[in-house]
């Protein structure tokens, strides 16, 4: 008897220290980037899910961009296609755009609208395509200092959000895939990461959460005692050079986000079920934050 009570009191207590974050970020748009292990593992993935049902019923907006690097290579791997990656950017061929856009689009985003609208009727998918919600402009990678051609490879030009604030407005879900037209309407690859801090920043989300498959962010990786907690913009700024590969489209993306008037953009261990409520719901938060500046 002392032992269930005891075990309620601390189910009280987990719910109850949600109450002032669920005050401060009611109605607070927050765009949530999906990919890693949380990708590819079945339960981790109906874990995500559940959150961003979670997440809509607890008041807030959540808006996800998902990635599929994984699925890509994968397809590309099966179609007898090649496929390398520069500066942490896929080298994008017009042949291999196609398979972008199949997988991302017609695999990923429609697999998870299906697991987020078993746990609750809200998730509709889009791609940067529709209602122009994204115009790429074409960019290099850069891989030593040097700019490198990767193909049909795009930045985040311009943000139309209207299709996904119409979407927010009527209470849904929107989970976007990172393809878009440039200007003269051809195809390009966007990392999606990048996309997602765009977004954050054209919808003025109060967070950005980027799920990854490690802690979060080292000053020097792969020593595990140098997780970071919390970093400045100003500090990250200083840091991004000396990145690596995978975490270099990841971290500029918080950059750009904070940069862009976001007042919060965190790095999360997406290998751990419901990390993004952690990160939400709790005084002690989860993962890196990349915040503007040193509070005064
Ligand atoms: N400084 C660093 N801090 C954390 N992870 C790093 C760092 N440098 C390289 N990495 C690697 O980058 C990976 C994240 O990049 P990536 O695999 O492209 O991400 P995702 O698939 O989650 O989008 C981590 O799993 C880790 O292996
Ligand atoms: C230009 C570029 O590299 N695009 C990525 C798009 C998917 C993505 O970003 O997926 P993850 O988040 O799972 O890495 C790619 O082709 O893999």
């Amino acid at each position: 008897m002392t032992v269930t009570v005891s075990l309620a009191q601390e189910k009280a207590a987990t719910l109850i220290e949600a109450l002032p974050w669920l005050a401060r970020f009611h109605g607070a748009t927050v765009v949530v980037k999906y990919g890693g292990n949380a990708m590819i593992d079945a339960e981790l993935k109906r874990a995500f899910a559940a959150d961003m049902v979670f997440l809509r019923y607890a008041g807030l907006k959540p808006v996800v961009v998902h990635g599929g690097g994984p699925q890509i290579s994968s397809m590309l791997g099966r179609l007898g296609i090649e496929s390398e990656f520069r500066g942490g950017l896929r080298v994008t061929t017009p042949e291999a755009m196609d398979v972008v856009r199949m997988v991302l689009v017609g695999q990923v985003g429609r697999e998870l609208v299906g697991l987020i609208n078993e746990y609750g009727p809200f998730a509709v998918g889009l791609s940067g395509e529709d209602a122009r919600l994204f115009t790429a402009v074409r960019r290099p990678a850069y891989v030593d200092g040097e700019a490198v051609d990767v193909g049909q490879v795009g930045d985040v030009e311009h943000v139309n959000v209207s299709a996904v604030t119409d979407l927010i407005a009527a209470g849904r879900i929107p989970v976007i895939s990172s393809v878009a037209p440039d200007a003269e309407g051809v195809l390009h690859n966007l990392n999606a990461d990048t996309a997602a801090s765009a977004l954050a920043v054209a919808l003025g989300a109060r967070k950005l959460v980027v799920l990854t498959d490690v802690a979060g962010l080292y000053t020097d990786w792969p020593d595990t005692s140098s997780l970071v907690r919390r970093i400045t913009a100003a500090d990250l700024a200083t840091l991004l050079p000396r990145l690596e590969s995978g975490m270099v489209p990841k971290m500029e993306a918080c950059l750009r986000a904070v940069e862009g008037g976001v007042p919060a953009a965190h790095v999360v261990d997406g290998r751990m079920a419901h990390s993004i409520l952690l990160e939400v719901f709790t005084s002690e938060g989860f993962g890196t934050m990349v915040v503007p500046g040193e509070e005064t």
